[in-house]
């Protein structure tokens, strides 16, 4: 049972964490120091987030997915063939990432970076790092990160099946859609805060949560023309059946209430014949 001397206004208690951030590189510099597997991967995450990388590797060295990005992205990725030869190579770099086969070329990298400010990741040496990668899903704009804060990486693959699992491949989709909608909404209605910001932010969530991931998807140009024609502007949230002019069980917010009363009129009228059988039955027996 609960302490009644306890304070009722103790805190949980809060740390231990890292912080989970979507971090925007867009035409930043990376700078990512050695050429093997795990570089490759490395490689990947960063052009996905549309930074520019400098690659530093000896070519003897350099893992054939490593080549192939070098060849495939040649204007993304400046590659030099040689290895790390000191501060020179961090300034005005935004973001390095080691991933050496030699701890004390990695230790003494992060040392400089730390020195010059500039936020660096060894792999798989956490006590050198700044920020940890984490196992990934990606579905178009929807990113998925798991990590487990250094603890267990096998864990955080692990994971990331069953969560792959419970996903039905619908969301990047629909979440493209949206962003699309959310867009031209803001078109329609400028301005940030205020009142407008306020409704607007209502009539979108609104959307998302009477709207099914696979109706979103079906959000072309002319539907979102349609919804901010028949919806926003009407100051009402109709749905995909009502944008294509059929009418059907599913509706927007004011109709589900009265499909509860119905509900519920069924129901009772269920219970009550049930009880009226009862009573007949039972007259019976006696
Ligand atoms: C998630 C993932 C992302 C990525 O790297 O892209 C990632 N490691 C992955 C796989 C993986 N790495 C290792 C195994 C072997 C099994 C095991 O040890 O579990 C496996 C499993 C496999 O290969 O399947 C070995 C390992 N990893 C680290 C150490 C050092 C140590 O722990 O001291 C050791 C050697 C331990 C030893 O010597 O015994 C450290 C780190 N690895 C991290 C990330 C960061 C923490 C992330 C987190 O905790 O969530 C952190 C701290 C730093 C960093 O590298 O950023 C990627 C899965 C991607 C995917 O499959 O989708
Ligand atoms: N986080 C993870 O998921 C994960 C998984 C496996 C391995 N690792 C670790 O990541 C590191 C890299 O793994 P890998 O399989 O890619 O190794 P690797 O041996 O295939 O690649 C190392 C690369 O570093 C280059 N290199 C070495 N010294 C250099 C220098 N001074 N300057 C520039 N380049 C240099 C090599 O030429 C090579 O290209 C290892 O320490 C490994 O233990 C991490």
């Amino acid at each position: 049972m609960a302490d009644s001397c306890a304070s009722p206004t103790a805190p949980p208690s809060i740390g231990g964490g890292s912080l989970l951030i979507a971090w925007q590189l867009k035409d930043k510099n990376v700078l990512i120091v050695g050429g093997g597997e795990v570089a490759s991967q490395r490689i990947e995450s960063v052009l996905t987030a549309d930074a520019h990388i400098t690659l530093l590797a000896p070519a003897k060295g350099v893992h054939a997915r490593t080549k192939e990005l070098i060849d495939t992205y040649p204007s993304r990725i400046t590659y030099h063939d040689r290895r790390f030869s000191g501060p020179a190579e961090i300034h005005k770099m935004d973001m390095v990432l080691t991933a050496l086969d030699d701890v004390n070329r990695s230790r003494e990298i992060c040392e400089m970076c730390r020195k010059n400010k500039v936020p660096v990741n060894a792999a798989d040496i956490p006590e050198l790092c700044d920020f940890y990668f984490g196992a990934q899903i990606r579905d178009g704009p929807l990113q998925i990160m798991i990590s487990t804060n250094g603890n267990g990486p096998r864990m955080a693959a692990l994971m990331k099946k069953k969560i792959n699992s419970a996903l039905s491949g619908k969301e990047g989709g629909a979440i493209e859609r949206v962003g699309v909608l959310r867009s031209q909404l803001k078109e329609r209605a400028p301005g940030v805060g205020g009142a407008l910001g306020r409704k607007r932010m209502k009539w979108m969530s609104e959307v998302c949560n009477i709207w099914e991931m696979d109706e979103l998807m079906q959000l072309d140009d002319a539907f979102i023309t349609k919804l901010l024609d028949e919806g926003w502007d009407k100051n009402c949230v109709p749905t995909l059946d009502q944008l294509k002019g059929r009418t059907t069980r599913k509706t927007s917010r004011h109709t589900q209430s009265s499909d509860s009363s119905q509900w519920l009129l069924a129901m009772g009228s269920f219970a009550l014949g049930a009880v009226c059988t009862t009573l007949i039955l039972l007259s019976r027996k006696r």
